[in-house]
C-alpha cells in the first residue's frame, strides 16, 4: 500500500489501496472558443476530488497545440499545490475556483480566522492566476520549455507531450499526475475530431498508468460534486456482474442558462427524464463527458467472451491494437486481468514512458489497426459518443446513470442564437449519421445485443433530425387554420377520434396523478456513499399516493410509449386520411392537448395553470424549446422504466418511482465498494 488517504477511508469504510485507479481525460481543441482559463478551471475542481490522489492521473488532450493552454495548465499546476489542499481541509464543496470565488469579495464572516486568512490568501492566488493566463494570451509567454511550441502550426506539428506534475512517491495526499497532450498532427492524415483525440488518450494513458477505469470530461464541464469518483465506483464495484456496468453516465447539467431556457439548451428533457427511463431498460447513452468506462470495454472486449491468453497472441495484439510492445503488454492485462482491477495500476512513474507514449500518439500509429471501427471511440459520426455507446450495448454491455445531489459535472451551453443552432444541427447530423452506419441500433439488435426497447429508444433519439420537418408543419398550422378558416383537428374519422380521446385519458390521468400523488424529497441526502455495513437510505418517502391510480397511470403510459418510436416513421409513408396533406404525428398532437388540459380542473391554482399556459403558447412559437415536450417525456421515462421491469404491480411501481427519483443508487446495484 502506498501513502494513506484518510479521509477517503473514513468516508466509504474501505482501505484506499483497494480503491481501483482511474485516468481522466479532459480535452480541448480551441484556445479561443474553449479560453484556457475555463479547461484550468475543469482540470483543478478534477485534481482536487475526494479520491487518493496516487490513484487518479489527469490526462489534457489538446488539438489546438496551444502554448498558452499548456502555459495555463503549467501555472494552474502550481496554483493547485495550494488549491487542493486548501479545498481538502475546509471540506470545500466547490473545487473550480472561478465558481467557487464568483460574487464572493470577502470570506464568509462566521467562519474561522484561519479560514478567512486561507481564503483571502487563495483567492489572491487565484487572481494572480488569472492575470498571468489573461497576459499570456495577450502576449505568448516565452521560456526554453515551451521551444517544441515555437514554428509549429495548429494543423501541421509532432506530438507533444509533457508530463506537468508527477506524483512519484505515490502519496494519497498529494496531487495526482497531470500530463499535457497534444497528438500528432498532417494536413493529409484525418484527426477524426475528437474521438481521434480520446483514441491517443486512451493509449498514452495505457502506456503511463494504465488505470482500469477512465472518465473522460470536455473541457468546459467541471466537477461539481468531489465525490464523483467514489459515486462511479460504488457502481462499478457494487454490480453483482460487470456485464451491469460497463460505463457510468452522469447526466450533462449547465450553469448559468437562461431564465426559463427558452431554447432549450439544457437539454432537461433529455437528461434529466429521457435518460432517468431508459436507465430502466439497457441503461443509458453514452453522453460524450461526464462519463466512467470500464478500460477493457474501451478495448472493445465483450462481456459474454471470455478472453485466454492463448488468443492473445502478439501478433493479434500488435494486428488489432498497433505496433507498440509496451501497449501490447498493456492491452493483455487490461484484456487478461479485466477483473482483478486493483493490480492494474501501472507505478511507474509516467515521465518514464514518456518516448513510448509519443510513438502511440503518433498519427500513422492507428494505420491498418482495429482503432475507431471496433474499439477504442468510433469513427463515422460526429455523434461520436452515441456511437460508440452504442456499440458497447450492441456488445451487450449496460450502462449505469448517476444523479448525485449536488449535482456531478457542471457545464457551459451556448445561451442561444447561431451558436446552439449550429450546435444543434451537428447533433441531429451526428445522430442521423449513426442510424445509417453499420453500427446503427437496428443492426445491433438484429445482429448483437442490443435489446429491442433500447434500440427504438436510440431511434428516438436519430429520428430527431426528421421531426424538424413535422415540428415546421405543427408550428405553421395554426396560423394556417385561423387564415383559411379551417380545422387543424381531424374530421370525425372513428381512428382519429379515438385516439384523440385516448390521449386525452392520458394526460387526464397524467395530470391528476400528479397532483394527488406528491413524493418528497429527503433533504439529508447522502453526501458521501455508505459504507459496506450500513443499509442503504430510501432516497424519498412516499406520502399519499393510491396503488391502483398509479398502476393505470403507468399502463397508460406503456401504451403510448410503445408505438412512439415507429410512429413517425410508419406516418411518414402513410399519412391518415383526416388532414390531407399534412402528416399526423402523434407525439406533437399530444403536446397541443396538454396545452388544452391545462383547463382541466385540478387543485393547482388558477395563477399557476394560467402560467402553464401561457408557457405552452410561448413554446409554440419557439421550434426549439422543450417546454412542449416536456409532459411527454416524464410519461415516457415511466413507462419505460414501467416496461423495463417483472411484472409485479408493486416492484414494478416501486422501480418505476425509483428510477425516476432516485438520485443515487441505481435499482439494480445495490451492493457497495467490498
Ligand atoms: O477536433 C476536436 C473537436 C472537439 N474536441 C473536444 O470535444 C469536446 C466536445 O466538443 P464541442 O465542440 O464542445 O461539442 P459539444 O456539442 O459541446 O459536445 C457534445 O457533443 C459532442 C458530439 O458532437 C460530444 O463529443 C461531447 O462530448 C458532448 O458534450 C470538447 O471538449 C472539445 O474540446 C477535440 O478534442 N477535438
Ligand atoms: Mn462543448
Amino acid at each position: 500500500m502506498r501513502g494513506g488517504g484518510g479521509g477517503c477511508e473514513r468516508k466509504c469504510g474501505v482501505g484506499t489501496s483497494k480503491f481501483p485507479a482511474v485516468d481522466i481525460f479532459v480535452t480541448t481543441a480551441d484556445p479561443v472558443l474553449e479560453p484556457p482559463l475555463i479547461t484550468i478551471n475543469t482540470v483543478l475542481s478534477l485534481l482536487a476530488v475526494d479520491y487518493p490522489a496516487n490513484k487518479l492521473a489527469c490526462y489534457v488532450s489538446d488539438d489546438g497545440a496551444s502554448i498558452v493552454t499548456y502555459y495555463s495548465l503549467v501555472e494552474a499546476s502550481k496554483f493547485a499545490k495550494h488549491w487542493v489542499p486548501f479545498c481538502k481541509k475546509y471540506n470545500i464543496a466547490l473545487r473550480a475556483p472561478f465558481r467557487y470565488f464568483s460574487g464572493n469579495s470577502s470570506p464568509p464572516q462566521d467562519s474561522s480566522q484561519e479560514f478567512q486568512q486561507d481564503w483571502t490568501r487563495m483567492k489572491d492566488e487565484y487572481k494572480q492566476l488569472c492575470k498571468k493566463i489573461e497576459d499570456a494570451s495577450n502576449q505568448e509567454p516565452e521560456t526554453c520549455d515551451f521551444d517544441v511550441f515555437s514554428n509549429i502550426q495548429q494543423k501541421n506539428h509532432p506530438t507533444i507531450i509533457k508530463v506537468i506534475l508527477e506524483n512519484k512517491e505515490g502519496v494519497a495526499d498529494g496531487l495526482p499526475h497531470l500530463v499535457y497532450i497534444s497528438r500528432e498532427k498532417r494536413p493529409k492524415h484525418p484527426h477524426q475530431f475528437k474521438a481521434g483525440a480520446m483514441n491517443v488518450l486512451t493509449r498514452v494513458s495505457g502506456v503511463m498508468t494504465n488505470a482500469p477505469f477512465m472518465l473522460n470530461v470536455d473541457c468546459d464541464m467541471y466537477a461539481n460534486n468531489p465525490q464523483v469518483v467514489l459515486h462511479a465506483m460504488c457502481y462499478f464495484l457494487g454490480a453483482k456482474d460487470e456485464i451491469d456496468c460497463g460505463f457510468v453516465q452522469f447526466p450533462q447539467f449547465f450553469y448559468d442558462g437562461l431564465k426559463e431556457d427558452p431554447y432549450g439548451n439544457q437539454l432537461k428533457v433529455l437528461h434529466e427524464y429521457f435518460g432517468r427511463g431508459i436507465s430502466g431498460i439497457q441503461g443509458p447513452f453514452y453522453q460524450g463527458s461526464g462519463c466512467f468506462h470500464r478500460r477493457k470495454v474501451i478495448y472493445g472486449s465483450s462481456p459474454y467472451e471470455k478472453i485466454t491468453a492463448g488468443e492473445l497472441k502478439d501478433e493479434y495484439i500488435q494486428k488489432t491494437y498497433g505496433m507498440s510492445e509496451k501497449l501490447s503488454t498493456s492491452i493483455a492485462k487490461t484484456l487478461l486481468e479485466g477483473s482483478n482491477i486493483i493490480e492494474q495500476f501501472n507505478s511507474d512513474s509516467p515521465s518514464s514512458s514518456i518516448e513510448i507514449a509519443h510513438q502511440v500518439g503518433s498519427c500513422g500509429f492507428e494505420f491498418g489497426t482495429a482503432w475507431g471501427q471496433k474499439l477504442g471511440w468510433l469513427y463515422g459520426s460526429v455523434a461520436e459518443d452515441i456511437l460508440t455507446g452504442l456499440f458497447i450495448q450492441s456488445r451487450g454491455w449496460k450502462s449505469a446513470y448517476c444523479l448525485p445531489d449536488p449535482p456531478a459535472f457542471l457545464g457551459c451551453a451556448p445561451a442561444a442564437g447561431p451558436a446552439s443552432m449550429i450546435q444543434q444541427k451537428r447533433w441531429a447530423t451526428g445522430l442521423f449519421e449513426v442510424l445509417l452506419n453499420s453500427k446503427s441500433p437496428i443492426i445491433g439488435t438484429l445482429f448483437g445485443k442490443l435489446q429491442l426497447r433500447q434500440c427504438m429508444a436510440y431511434l428516438q433519439i436519430q429520428l430527431w433530425g426528421l421531426r424538424s420537418i413535422f415540428e415546421v408543419c405543427y408550428a405553421i398550422l395554426p396560423a394556417y387554420c385561423l387564415i383559411t378558416n379551417s380545422h387543424f383537428l381531424p374530421q370525425m374519422v372513428s381512428l382519429q377520434i379515438s385516439w384523440c380521446c385516448y390521449s386525452m385519458i392520458v394526460i387526464f390521468v397524467e395530470k391528476s396523478c400528479i397532483n394527488s400523488s406528491s413524493f418528497k424529497f429527503q433533504s439529508n441526502s447522502p453526501s458521501s456513499p455508505p459504507t459496506q455495513n450500513q443499509a442503504p437510505k430510501p432516497r424519498y418517502m412516499r406520502r399519499s399516493s393510491s396503488i391502483a391510480v398509479e398502476h393505470l397511470q403507468c399502463s397508460l403510459h406503456a401504451f403510448a410509449e410503445v408505438r412512439s418510436p415507429i410512429t413517425p416513421l410508419f406516418l411518414m409513408i402513410l399519412p391518415p386520411p383526416g388532414l390531407p396533406g399534412l402528416p399526423y404525428h402523434v407525439d406533437h398532437l399530444l403536446s397541443y392537448f396538454t396545452t388544452a388540459t391545462e383547463f382541466v380542473p385540478s387543485k393547482r391554482s388558477i395563477k399557476d395553470r394560467k402560467k402553464t399556459v401561457d408557457e405552452h403558447i410561448h413554446c409554440l412559437g419557439h421550434l426549439f424549446n422543450n417546454k412542449v415536450s416536456r409532459h411527454l417525456t416524464i410519461i415516457k421515462s415511466s413507462t419505460t422504466s414501467v416496461l423495463s421491469h417483472e411484472p409485479k404491480i408493486g416492484i414494478q411501481l416501486q422501480h418505476c418511482y425509483e428510477l425516476q427519483h432516485s438520485t443515487f443508487y441505481s435499482s439494480k446495484s445495490r451492493d457497495y465498494p467490498r
